[in-house]
């Protein structure tokens, strides 16, 4: 399946720095916009419905995958998560450039759809960093933290099947890594697309 607008696909282990990646990111970028998951997860501190998460009953979320709802969904941390088709379908019909931001699962589940996205693995520096990072953000309990650092090891080892790795040690550095991987798959794709007419072209001329 192919639209006309770019697929970013961000994942991360809890903590590593994705979601102030990708908010920074927007931020800069006008072109590029978000994909809100469906997740059956209670809301976090500030967490809103609607803005970070549209956050249902696993009942609710389970419907919604019967119904064939989602391009893909996944169990994380105990918790469903899911990109809903209604999310993003429209907006890459339109040819705008979406950001996913979801679990590797998922991102293996959307680059067998759209062999075309791209796929971006964010590291955490280190293991003790990532702890530090998810307990100074204060809203996941210890027990939780625990959980998430031991799922954490399985999937930094998916790492090897992104397109990209980014480390984020220091933010501003892994900021800019993302956005060089956005402008050049911009680049690449337009180019693509191009030389594709061009190709066309090439052909009507031969039949002159
Ligand atoms: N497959 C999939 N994973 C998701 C989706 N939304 C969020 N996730 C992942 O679920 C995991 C937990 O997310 P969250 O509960 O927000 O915790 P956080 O990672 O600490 O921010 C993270 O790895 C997210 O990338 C989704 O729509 N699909
Ligand atoms: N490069 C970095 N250096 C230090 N702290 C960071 C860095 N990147 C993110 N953080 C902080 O680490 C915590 C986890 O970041 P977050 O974006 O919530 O991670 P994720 O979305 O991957 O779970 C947040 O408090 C965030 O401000």
């Amino acid at each position: 399946m192919e639209y006309p607008g770019n697929l970013f696909v961000v994942a991360a282990p809890s903590g590593a720095g994705k979601s102030s990646l990708v908010k920074a990111l927007l931020e800069l970028d006008a072109k590029l916009s978000v994909s809100i998951s469906h997740t059956s997860r209670a809301p976090r501190g500030q967490e809103q419905h609607g803005r970070e998460y549209w956050f249902i009953s696993p009942d609710e979320f389970r419907a919604k995958v019967q119904r064939g709802e989602f391009f893909e969904w996944a169990e994380v941390h105990g918790n469903l998560y899911g990109t809903s088709r209604g999310a993003i379908e429209a907006r890459m019909i339109q040819g705008e450039d979406v950001v996913l931001e979801i679990d590797y699962q998922g991102a293996l589940q959307i680059k067998d759809i759209f062999p075309y996205a791209v796929l971006i693995f964010i590291l955490p520096p280190s293991w003790d960093e990532l702890q530090q990072r998810l307990i100074r953000r204060g809203d996941t309990q210890t027990e939780v933290i625990a959980q998430r650092m031991h799922n954490a090891r399985h999937e930094v080892a998916q790492a090897q099947h992104f397109d990209f790795v980014v480390i984020n040690a220091l933010f501003e550095t892994a900021l800019f890594d993302l956005k060089s991987i956005v402008h050049a798959q911009r680049l690449k794709y337009a180019s693509q697309r191009r030389n594709r007419s061009n190709v066309f072209r090439a052909l009507d001329l031969i039949e002159d």
